[in-house]
């Protein structure tokens, strides 16, 4: 028997498995060393198969349900996932159905639904790219997608499921000059400065990676810190900075950072990413909720969340998470931002971000804080700058960014920003 790939595609169902079944996401399977045993083509393939069956996951079950009269076991059910999607890319047939049916048969719980894989990857197989392109976009999984359409309508979930489906393009931020770092990659230059590079390959293989003119930032990511206007001279703490592509745009405009994280392993990150882009920061491995060095011109607080903004990027959070956790997430940013408050001068401001698509998580979290603390005022005017359209500006002054926006141009991250006064 032929079976050809069959190392990555045996690696992207265990990725597939522990996304699914174990709640864990793929970048933290990835650094606990889920691929280190494959050859480095086998290991970029396995997780280029993992993503793309997760992209497409609901649309892969809309065209296996006719073909299953009950839902397979989840070792099975992964592997069928698997298949469908490579048959639906256009993938030669025999190899990807000899692998599928040996990833199915190599387990003794299963290996007696050999015969049904093979043939249901037959009919699969013979629908093809055509059948797969015939069907609709893939949904988000209901315990998200719910939430989702009542803050926003299903028309809007609708377009933001399709941007997550499209997938997204590699975003730089420039260290000084976006149309050089522009030439030199082969990228466009964003309405809000952001360099964009269509089918990028390796990061490190890119111009410009060694001598740090650019480091890797969704364009959404990097809007926060530009509604700052020019923060030359202020004396600013990062409180959630890991791996710290706000502290460098923040650095590289001239300001004095402190950057804070919890993670002394994303902290590493955020050293060397100083270290190849020649900037400086302090560095501050501690709970922001502990840190206290006095008051500062501004505190930057990108809060941890559901991350629900980044979906584009990491299809795998919709299956590895049920939303049992967020409620615990918007307590922390609840706190985080009454500490924030304290940290900041006089007159001074909180820069306030989320890159989630939770209401809860943005606009309510700034209406709330408002409510709590009479000395802040939203500052409606810094939400400004070139490539914001009009009605991306909230009822409350804040910036609502969503995956559907630009989609012209290959979208961006979903995100909520503002920026608060405090009384002088
Ligand atoms: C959204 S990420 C920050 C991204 C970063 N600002 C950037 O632009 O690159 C959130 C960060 O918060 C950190 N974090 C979580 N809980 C924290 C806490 N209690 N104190 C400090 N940092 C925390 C995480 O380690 C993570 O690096």
């Amino acid at each position: 028997m032929r079976t050809t790939g069959l190392p990555a595609r045996k690696a992207a169902h265990s990725l597939l498995m522990q996304i699914t079944t174990e709640g864990r996401l793929m970048a933290e399977l990835i650094t606990a060393g889920a691929l280190s045993d494959l050859a480095p083509e086998d290991r970029a393939r396995a997780q280029r198969l993992a993503a793309d069956t997760l992209r497409g996951l609901d649309r892969a079950d809309r065209m296996l349900k006719p073909y299953l009269k009950k839902a397979p076991p989840p070792h099975v059910m992964n592997a069928l996932r698997l298949g469908t999607t490579e048959l639906c890319a256009g993938e030669a047939a025999h190899g990807v159905v000899n692998a599928i049916v040996e990833i199915v048969s190599r387990n003794k719980r299963t290996q007696s639904m050999k015969g049904l894989t093979n043939a249901v990857l037959r009919k699969i197989a013979a629908e093809g790219p055509e059948g797969w392109n015939a069907r609709a976009v893939p949904l988000l999984p209901g315990w998200l997608r719910q939430p989702l359409v009542a803050a926003w309508g299903r028309q809007t979930v609708s377009a933001m499921e399709a941007a997550h489906f499209a997938s997204a393009p590699l975003d730089l931020t420039a260290k000084a000059d976006p149309d050089a770092v522009a030439k030199a990659t082969g990228g466009v230059v964003l309405p809000n400065g952001s360099i964009r590079v269509a089918d990028a390959g390796q990061v490190s293989e890119l111009a410009g990676y060694a001598d740090g003119s650019w480091w890797v930032q969704d364009a959404a990511a990097a809007m926060p810190v530009k509604m700052l206007g020019d923060v030359a001279g202020l004396n600013i703490v990062d409180l959630c900075a890991a791996p710290g592509g706000k502290t460098m745009q923040l650095a590289a405009g001239g300001a004095q950072v402190t950057a804070v994280d919890l993670s002394k392993r994303r902290m590493a990150r955020v050293a060397e990413n100083l270290q190849r882009t020649g900037l400086q920061a302090e560095l501050v491995v501690a709970d922001a909720l502990a840190f206290d060095s006095g008051q500062r011109d501004v505190v930057v607080l990108d809060a941890p969340c559901s991350a629900t903004g980044t979906i584009r990027r990491h299809p795998d959070l919709p299956y590895a998470k049920d939303g049992a956790e967020f409620g615990d997430l918007m307590a922390l940013q609840e706190q985080m931002i009454d500490h924030a408050v304290g940290l900041i001068k006089p007159g001074g401001r909180l820069l306030y971000c989320t890159c989630s698509l939770l209401p809860d998580e943005g606009e309510v979290q700034v209406e709330d804080a408002l409510a709590r603390h009479a000395n802040l005022t939203v500052e409606r005017d810094a939400i400004t700058g070139p490539g914001i359209a009009p009605d991306w500006v909230t009822d409350d002054g804040g910036l609502r960014l969503r995956p559907d926006y630009w989609s012209d141009q290959g979208g961006m991250d979903g995100f909520y920003i503002a920026v608060l006064r405090k009384a002088a």
